[in-house]
């Protein structure tokens, strides 16, 4: 097992032979079931409530194939540095330069706290999926599992090393198609000539016209790249994948392929986590749900129960 992004304040209790490993942030049964709180945001922040006024939830992990954890995330804090381009002008210079004028040279930084303090165990076999509402932290928790992103405090632990496939996944777009599947085959760590032996295999399943291989990446649709990008990393088996909203922007058909092969890659014993709006795709593809709201884990269960109480919450 690696560790994805060291801090001296990551520890965790891991037992590698016997399987059974404690979560020791979010345990199967804890806390006492809210949403949504209606206490002032003071007191309510001392029992634990959330700023959006929601607090963990008493859940159940659903029992699965769990017999070796692939991820451990312990107490995972994730933040962004964000810097203002210029301060707004402001008085005469307003009236000079007009509202949208900013004054250049002044640098304010600001910190974002996207991710705040999570914690969880995936195990083999796992396909969890991450709902919550936009800018909740659910991507940069995708990046910060697959070392895209460092931890400010806690640490992420993987058995292998995480694939993250996203619709912004790196591709080199002057280059064709053809170039971008060798390219992206030799960096999930094939040789070329498993690349070549499966080049037929990635573009069948990608179901664009073979034509278009010859054409540079740029001139591919969203859907069309993300076809392409999900048929390169789905060609080979991960131990863990994260999918981040790559299966909404394919056609109907390709949703279809692509949930049997996120069901074959579990199978195969691999973890997959799957970051999607979409939340027919999470009931489909997925056995767990995590549920965070402004950077915190509200909560992990089965499918039915946090899908449930989210769209409850949130009026989805
Ligand atoms: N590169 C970045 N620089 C600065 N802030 C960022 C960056 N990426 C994300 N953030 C901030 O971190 C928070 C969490 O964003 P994130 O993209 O992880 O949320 P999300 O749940 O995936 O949202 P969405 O559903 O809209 O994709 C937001 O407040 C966002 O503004």
């Amino acid at each position: 097992m690696t560790e994805q992004n060291s801090s001296p304040n990551g520890s965790v209790a891991t037992d590698w032979n016997g399987g059974a490993v404690e979560n020791t942030g979010q345990d199967a049964t804890q806390e006492v079931p809210v949403v949504p709180a209606k206490a002032p945001a003071k007191k309510a922040a001392k029992k634990g409530v959330g700023p959006s006024g929601l607090k963990k939830i008493k859940t159940r992990v659903p029992v699965g194939p769990r017999e070796r954890p692939t991820v451990i995330v312990d107490n995972l804090h994730v933040t962004y540095k964000v810097y203002a381009t210029g301060k707004s002008a402001s008085g005469r210079n307003a009236e000079k330069k007009g509202l949208l004028a900013r004054t250049p040279g002044i640098r304010r930084a600001h910190e974002v706290h996207a991710v705040r303090g999570i914690s969880f165990t995936a195990y083999e076999g796992d396909a969890i999926g991450l709902v919550g509402t936009n800018g909740s932290g659910k991507s940069t928790l995708c990046q910060a599992i697959a070392g895209l992103v460092p931890s400010k405090r806690g640490a992420v632990y993987s058995e292998a090393n995480p694939t993250m496939l996203g619709v912004g996944a790196a591709m080199m777009n002057d280059l064709s198609g053809e170039r971008n599947v060798i390219l992206g085959g030799l960096a999930l760590g094939m040789s070329l000539e498993e690349v070549k032996a499966k080049y037929d295999d990635i573009v069948e399943f990608s179901g664009l016209k073979r034509e278009f291989l010859d054409y540079p990446m740029r001139t591919y649709s969203q859907g069309m790249g993300a076809r392409l990008r999900f048929s390169i990393a789905a060609s080979v088996s991960h131990q863990v994948l994260l999918i981040d909203e790559a299966l909404s922007v394919g056609d109907r058909l390709f949703g279809q392929r692509s949930e049997e092969r996120i069901r074959k890659l579990r199978e195969e014993a691999g973890t997959v986590f799957v970051v999607s709006h979409a939340l027919p795709t999470i009931t489909k593809t997925c056995n767990r749900v995590l549920w965070i709201d402004q950077g915190k884990l509200i909560m992990d269960g089965g499918v039915d129960e946090v899908i449930e109480a989210y769209t409850e919450a949130e009026g989805a």
